[in-house]
Formats: C-alpha cells, sequence, structure tokens
C-alpha cells in the first residue's frame, strides 16, 4: 500500500466488504484528488481497460452507492477476477492488522502482496489468505444431480435456485477428497470417475472455487438437513428448476454435464 498523491491517475477500485463503487456502470476513472482519494492507502492490481487500476483500502464509514460483486458477474470473467482479487485483498489487509505470532502491527510490505510484523524480533509475514473450495456437478447417465441449498431456500420453504454441490477443502485433503467426502455428506451419494473441470476466484469473502466433474457410483439421496433443503436427479431434456447466474462456474458446470448426458443419450 502506498499513499496516493493527487496526480495519481487511473481506475479506482473503491470497496466495502464485496460491494464496489460502481457508478454509472464502471469503476471511476481519473486523478486520485478528483474522487477525493488523496493519501488514501492504495495498491496497483493490474491494468482496467489499459490503464493502471488502483484498489483503495477500505474504510469502514465511507458512505458511497455500493453494488454487490455478484451484480458484476456479467462483466468480461478478467475484469470480474481483478475486482475479486481487489476485494479479497482489501479483506486480507482488514484481517491482518496485528501480527498473529506476536500481536503486534502489521503494514504492507513494499515488494509483494504481504502483511509484515513491524515488531523488528518477529518479522512475520502473512500472505493473502485463500480458501479452497471444491464444486462439483455429479452426473447419473443422463441426469444430474443439483440441490437447493437451504442458503438460497426461499422463506416459505420452496423456490430458489438449484445447483451443484460445493465445500471447503479440509487441511491435509487433496481436491478429489474432498469432492467425495462433501458430496456424500450433503446428499449420500458417492461419485467416481472425478475429473478438473476449472477455477474461479470467489472473494465472499476469500474463496477459490476449484470446479470437478463427477460420475455417480452408488447411494440413495440422504439430504444433509443442515445445510441441503432439496436434491434431486433432473434429466438433461426435462424442465430445468431455476439455475445459477451466467458467469458461475457452477453454471458452467451444469451446462457441460447437460451436454454429456446428451450425449449419453444418443
Ligand atoms: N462460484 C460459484 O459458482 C459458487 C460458489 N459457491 C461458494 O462455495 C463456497 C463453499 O460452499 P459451502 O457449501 O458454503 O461450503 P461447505 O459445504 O464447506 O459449508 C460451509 C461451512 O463451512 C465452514 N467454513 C466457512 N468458511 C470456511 C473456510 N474458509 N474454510 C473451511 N470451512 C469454512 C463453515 O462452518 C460454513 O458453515 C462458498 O463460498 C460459496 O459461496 C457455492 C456455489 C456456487
Ligand atoms: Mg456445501
Ligand atoms: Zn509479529
Amino acid at each position: 500500500m502506498h499513499s496516493v498523491s493527487p496526480d495519481t491517475c487511473g481506475y479506482w477500485l473503491i470497496s466495502q466488504g464485496s460491494n464496489i463503487y460502481f457508478p454509472d456502470g464502471n469503476l471511476p476513472f481519473g486523478r486520485a484528488q478528483e474522487f477525493g482519494l488523496t493519501e488514501r492507502q492504495a495498491l496497483h492490481i493490474g491494468k482496467w481497460d489499459n490503464e493502471p487500476l488502483f484498489v483503495v483500502q477500505e474504510e469502514s464509514a465511507e458512505v458511497r452507492e455500493w453494488t454487490p460483486l455478484r451484480a458484476l458477474l456479467c462483466l468480461p470473467a478478467t475484469k470480474f477476477y481483478l475486482l475479486n482479487r481487489g476485494v479479497e485483498l482489501n479483506h486480507f489487509v482488514k484481517t491482518h492488522q496485528f501480527c498473529g505470532k506476536c500481536g503486534h502491527s502489521m503494514k504492507m510490505a513494499k515488494e509483494e502482496w504481504a502483511m509484515q510484523c513491524q515488531n523488528a524480533q518477529c518479522g512475520y509475514r502473512a500472505y493473502p489468505v485463500i480458501c479452497p473450495s471444491i464444486i462439483v456437478a455429479v452426473r447419473r447417465g443422463t441426469e444430474i444431480l443439483l440441490a437447493n441449498h437451504l442458503r438460497h431456500a426461499t422463506p416459505d420453504g420452496r423456490g430458489g435456485i438449484y445447483t451443484t454441490l460445493a465445500g471447503f477443502v479440509e487441511v491435509g485433503e487433496t481436491f478429489e477428497q474432498t469432492v467425495e467426502r462433501e458430496v456424500f455428506e450433503e446428499t449420500g451419494i458417492k461419485v467416481k470417475n472425478i475429473r478438473y473441470f476449472g477455477s474461479q476466484p470467489w472473494a465472499f469473502p476469500n474463496s477459490q472455487m476449484v470446479g470437478f466433474l463427477a460420475d455417480y457410483d452408488s447411494g440413495e439421496i440422504v439430504l444433509q438437513e443442515t445445510e441441503i433443503h432439496d436434491a434431486k436427479w433432473f434429466r438433461y431434456d426435462d424442465e430445468m428448476p431455476e439455475l445459477p447466474p451466467e458467469g458461475t462456474i457452477a453454471l458452467k458446470l451444469i451446462k457441460a454435464t447437460l451436454e454429456l448426458c446428451r450425449l449419453a443419450d444418443k
């Protein structure tokens, strides 16, 4: 982080949690002083429309017209991921103000994205926390397994989106083990033939979605009632329930799996 001079010019990412200042459908562009950003702490995090992009350190009391990051999933992926970078770095700085080892204050290091303990005897360096979470689409012949999560269910207990299963990687696990464990815990289904599909940064607040395709092996659906409201097999040519939004790796996994279902029906 450096203190912004009045004439620094570029795009400005001003955030609060996973909300972003995005007036008129873009990040603000211009000199720092035009936006009252002089002397705020900022980091250069990349390029936005061929201009430098700076993320400005979060101030909890800042009042602006915020746009939720989720509403920007429609942007080109590289832009959405850059916004995720800024939001995750701000979350990291906010949650690493003090050293976890000695309790002294921390400051952003000069030459890399890390928080450095200011106690010379300690000098501990913490790096941005990224929490890997698997996300998996399970296929059984011509059907896909989709779940309605409690966090998506409507208050009357009906409706809401149906999507793939997801869950955080635990320490000492391979991604494939997480896939097996999460699918079994949440739906009672055993899977096989687990293949890597792709990934997606997910700044809510600091996940990294690691996507997989898998095939049904055995078992009947048994819901994990603390997390899953409903889970069902949907035939690819049945009417689909409401699905996750465009731009999510969840929807990409679902589309790829429906295509595999279609091929399996030949
Ligand atoms: N980009 C996408 O398409 C999608 C992203 N997701 C994301 O996947 C992530 C994981 O999904 P869930 O089903 O909620 O996870 P999950 O099945 O592991 O359960 C959530 C629980 O995990 C624990 N937890 C929270 N943060 C953790 C962390 N950093 N490390 C380990 N455990 C943690 C908490 O006890 C929490 O209640 C969430 O961030 C969710 O927003 C989920 C579906 C689609
Ligand atoms: Mg889960
Ligand atoms: Zn320390």
